[in-house]
């Protein structure tokens, strides 16, 4: 399964176009570490993959095989169309940046919210993915508290849970690791780079440039000059490169 770009503007405003000309093919089984300035319009291209803003111009496709032959390529997003989000719940993941929860529940119970998505699912398989999901995001010890009384860290991590709950395909997550201390920030990447080489294709938008080094294999980087754009693709070594990061981030490093 691969998400394509063809010609990709994107904005928050109708006719406010942010990011032009993407054209990326994002691939399944690859960590892909979105970076870039503030406002350089990550969560913008992120939500626009997700379905969650039309793009101004171009195309989304879904290809479901890498097989050039065989056409199994679906239009998710145009300017005059969008795939309905319940179709997308299927297969798709999506964390937004700074989540926080609004429900009074327990961990658990908002955790199964997540793998209400999977409408296939026996309630012993949905059960199954929730106990697994609060394993690997370190939150059995606090399945059973309400969610609204935890550190913001921990109810990031719930809300992780919650979309991987669904083990969906394709997971797009908007600072996965923000406000979390560093050893969830190691084990959070862990669980993506682990979803990726089970099969899911991950977008991770991040700052973070030692982690992106340590777990991605591709990185997608935005410049802002003189309008946002796709600076660089590549291998994290290739497209973080001294020169590259002085002159998209100004800093020498
Ligand atoms: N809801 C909105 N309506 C209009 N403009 C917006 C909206 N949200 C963000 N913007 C603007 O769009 C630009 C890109 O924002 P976006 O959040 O996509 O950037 P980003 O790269 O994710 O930034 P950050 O690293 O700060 O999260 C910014 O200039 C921002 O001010």
């Amino acid at each position: 399964m691969n998400l394509v770009c063809n010609g990709l503007n994107t904005g928050y405003r109708r006719h406010a176009e942010l990011l032009k000309d993407v054209d990326i093919n994002f691939h399944s089984g690859v960590l892909y570490a979105l970076m870039g300035e503030n406002g350089a319009g990550k969560s913008c291209l992120l939500k626009t993959v997700a379905g969650l803003l039309k793009p101004l111009a171009g195309e989304v496709h879904l290809q479901h095989s890498t097989d050039a032959a065989a056409d199994t390529s679906t239009l998710l997003a145009s300017p005059r169309r969008q795939r309905p989000m319940r179709e997308r719940a299927r297969w798709q993941g999506y964390l937004e940046q700074q989540a926080r929860p609004f429900w009074s529940l327990p961990v658990r119970d908002i955790v199964a919210l997540g793998a209400d998505a999977r409408r296939d699912w026996s309630p012993e398989e949905a059960e199954n993915a929730i106990e697994l999901v609060l394993r690997q995001c370190q939150c059995q010890s606090i399945a059973e508290r309400p969610v609204l009384e935890l550190s913001a860290g921990e109810q990031q991590r719930v809300l992780l849970a919650r979309v991987l709950a669904a083990k969906p395909r394709v997971l797009l997550v908007d600072e996965p690791t923000a406000g979390l201390d560093p050893r969830h920030q190691q084990s959070v990447m862990q669980l993506l780079k682990t979803q990726a080489e089970q099969g899911a294709l991950v977008i991770a938008v991040m700052h973070d440039i030692a982690l992106a080094r340590q777990f991605c294999d591709q990185v997608v980087l935005l410049g802002r000059e003189p309008s946002a754009h796709v600076f660089s693709v590549g291998k994290p070594d290739q497209v973080l490169q001294p020169e590259t990061l002085y002159k998209v981030f100004g800093i020498r490093g």
